[in-house]
């Protein structure tokens, strides 16, 4: 989210756990650095997504938005993440794009680093696609950890989630971002509130 009025009825209205920012220079939803002041003090756990950035990049937007936590939405190694967390104690996500297989042995040394897992559909873009990605591949997901499912949810898509969650009790939370857009970055509150309403009541 980019936009202060849209933000604060979000919270006002959903009461999300968390609110996404995105650092990404390369995407239409890129927060610019004049945002700053605003969204620094909305009440809510504020999640900055970066692509590929560096530890001094982080730092700064963490400084500037107050961020909680961190999105490591590109192709951070074991080493980069483990010194983020080192230098800043921060609530971090590292997401694994998928395409037709997950190699779990991949995510394995994350597991000491990181707070959850996100899982979301490769795209060359990086994210933000609204592509949906194989959730079968998740039924022999092999880990404790808690992760997130992203990748295009979209309201269509509620008994499926529903099922998946009774299946796998690791699923935390749910990553909704361009099927709930009236444009980029420019959230429906209506059809994000009904959409909760409708998975967890
Ligand atoms: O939204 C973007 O533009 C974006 C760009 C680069 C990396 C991540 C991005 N967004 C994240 O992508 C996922 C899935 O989004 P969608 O539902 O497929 O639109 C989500 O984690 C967004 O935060």
């Amino acid at each position: 989210m980019r936009s202060l009025e849209n933000a604060q009825e979000l919270i006002e209205k959903v009461q999300p756990d968390w609110m996404g920012m995105i650092f990404y220079s390369k995407s239409v939803r890129y927060v610019p650095e004049e945002a700053k002041v605003a969204l620094a003090e909305l009440p809510v756990n504020k999640v900055g997504v970066f692509v590929n950035a560096s530890l001094e990049e982080i730092k700064q937007c963490i400084k500037d938005f107050g961020l909680t936590t961190i999105q490591l939405h590109g192709d951070e190694s074991v080493a980069f993440t483990k010194e983020l967390k080192a230098q800043t104690g921060l609530e971090i996500f590292k997401v694994f794009a998928i395409k037709e297989s997950i190699d779990w042995g991949v995510l394995e040394p994350y597991l000491p680093v990181v707070d959850y897992f996100l899982f979301d559909t490769f795209t060359k873009a990086y994210g933000g696609s609204g592509q949906v990605f194989d959730w079968h591949l998740l039924e022999n997901y092999p880990f404790d950890k808690p992760f997130l499912l992203s990748g295009g949810l979209s309201i269509e898509q509620v008994a499926e989630i529903k099922k998946l969650q009774n299946r796998l009790p690791q699923l935390a939370g749910l990553d909704i971002n361009s099927k709930f857009e009236i444009e980029p970055a420019l959230k429906d509150v209506e059809k994000i509130r009904e959409f909760k309403k409708l998975v967890y009541n």
